[in-house]
């Protein structure tokens, strides 16, 4: 369930028609609501209430600050991958303590500031990350705490770009050779393990290739508790799946989700981490566009809107689908149009879907993107020169700009011509 419903036949984000926002930000302009991203973190806590647990919020899936500000404020920890995105966790409140570190290259100088800024645990996904990590962390006269990034080879039936849990993707280190790797981790200097990671893939719409994962890390923490290692902390990924459709079968919830980690992991006492994005994030926001316009073509026709490729790049990317919807309901018995919704960008893959019967909609009339609030303005780029895309947080009645667009001078502003032109 989402805050974007209809009300006397105009699309609201919570209480705010959507044609206010258009009017004050212009568009294409993503909107995310308050109180879906509340109730699906809170989905998580209560799924996990059976026992001691950390929310930790993938930032790689939406990375405003307002956004990370309100999930931390729940007491949501964050999941990062770089630098910026650890930056961005403090910057919103989050304190170090309730930040993991994943991400297959980490840099030295990404490893020292979070050291320097207090984190809860690194996931370390190699031997030369181990050793790396070892040597800034004694410079440094710290000792730190972490977990290794396993890869159990199961297949998470999704994408094949978004699967990480098979062996042949870069992540983590094959489970075969994970108790030989922990031994090595247990001789290092400056590192104390704690825990076991896992991130199996995004997208996940079948619960049994996290059941089947989760047992080979309760196998896996059995083993490593006998060798020795104190593991305390499973850290078990992120990747639940949404639906991307409103009139499809809805992945497994949140709840039934955590009925899974009770059975596979839940007798080991350990406390229990996970890295959601998508499912907080994904159906907590629209992407908000213009039609500039409606083109004949042979055949069919082009609703030309003034979102692009740019600012949603995963029907590009994936050939993902997002529900698009006008946002002023169409009169009772309106007969849908087949059109391809496209952006202005001069690429054929600048287009969001094929044949969708929309009312009809002309120049200057607004749609909307759903499921947009994951994976959408965090990919964004300024192809074709467009700046980029603004947000905006709505709460009950109100809503604010997270981010404004830039203007064009901005943009240009950013680069130098060189004295030698
Ligand atoms: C290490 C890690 N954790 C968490 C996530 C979040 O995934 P999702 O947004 O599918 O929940 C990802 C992305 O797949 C990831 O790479
Ligand atoms: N960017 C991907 C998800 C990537 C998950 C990264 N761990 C998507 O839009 O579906």
């Amino acid at each position: 369930m989402d805050h974007f419903n209809y009300s006397g036949g105009v699309l609201h984000a919570e209480d705010v028609a959507l044609p206010e926002i258009a009017r004050a930000v212009g568009t294409p302009v993503y909107v995310y609501s308050t109180a879906t991203l509340t109730r699906h973190f809170n989905l998580f806590r209560q799924a996990l209430a059976w026992t001691e647990h950390l929310v930790c919020f993938a930032v790689k899936a939406n990375s405003n600050l307002a956004v990370l500000k309100l999930l931390g404020d729940l007491g949501a920890g964050m999941d990062v991958v770089s630098g910026g995105e650890y930056a961005r966790a403090l910057a919103a409140g989050v304190p170090g303590e309730r930040i993991v570190f994943s991400g297959v290259g980490k840099t030295r100088d990404e490893m020292a500031r979070a050291i320097a800024g207090g984190i809860r645990q690194f996931n370390v996904e190699s031997e030369p990350e181990l050793l790396a990590l070892s040597a800034v962390a004694q410079e440094m006269g710290a000792e730190v705490p972490i977990a290794v990034r396993v890869n159990p080879d199961v297949d998470a039936r999704t994408h094949a770009k978004i699967a990480t849990g098979k062996s042949e993707n870069k992540f983590g280190i094959p489970i075969s050779r994970a108790r030989e790797v922990y031994r090595l981790a247990a001789s290092l200097p400056g590192l104390r393990v704690v825990g076991i990671d896992m991130h199996i893939g995004s997208q996940l719409t079948d619960l049994d290739p996290y059941r089947q994962a989760y047992r080979k890390m309760a196998e896996l923490c059995r083993a490593l508790r006998a060798d020795g290692h104190a593991i305390t902390r499973l850290d078990l990924g992120g990747g639940l799946g949404i639906p991307y459709r409103r009139d499809n079968a809805a992945p497994p919830l949140p709840l039934e989700y955590g009925e899974v980690v009770r059975e596979t992991v839940g007798d080991l006492g350990c406390e229990i981490e996970i890295e959601p994005g998508r499912n907080i994030a994904g159906n907590a926001g629209i992407l908000l566009a213009s039609v500039i316009f409606l083109k004949q073509g042979d055949g069919r026709d082009f609703l030309i809107v003034d979102a692009a490729m740019n600012d949603l790049i995963r029907p590009a990317m994936y050939d993902a689908h997002h529900d698009i919807v006008p946002v002023v309901e169409p009169a009772p018995g309106a007969e849908p149009h087949p059109v391809d919704v496209v952006g202005p960008v001069c690429e054929t893959g600048d287009t969001f879907a094929r044949a969708v019967p929309l009312p009809r909609v002309g120049a200057g009339d607004l749609v909307a993107f759903r499921s947009a609030g994951a994976y959408g303005a965090v990919m964004a780029s300024e192809y074709n020169s467009r700046p980029l895309v603004p947000e905006v947080l709505v709460s009950g009645d109100r809503f604010a700009v997270i981010r404004p667009r830039p203007s064009i001078d901005e943009m240009l502003s950013r680069d130098r011509i060189p004295d030698f032109l």
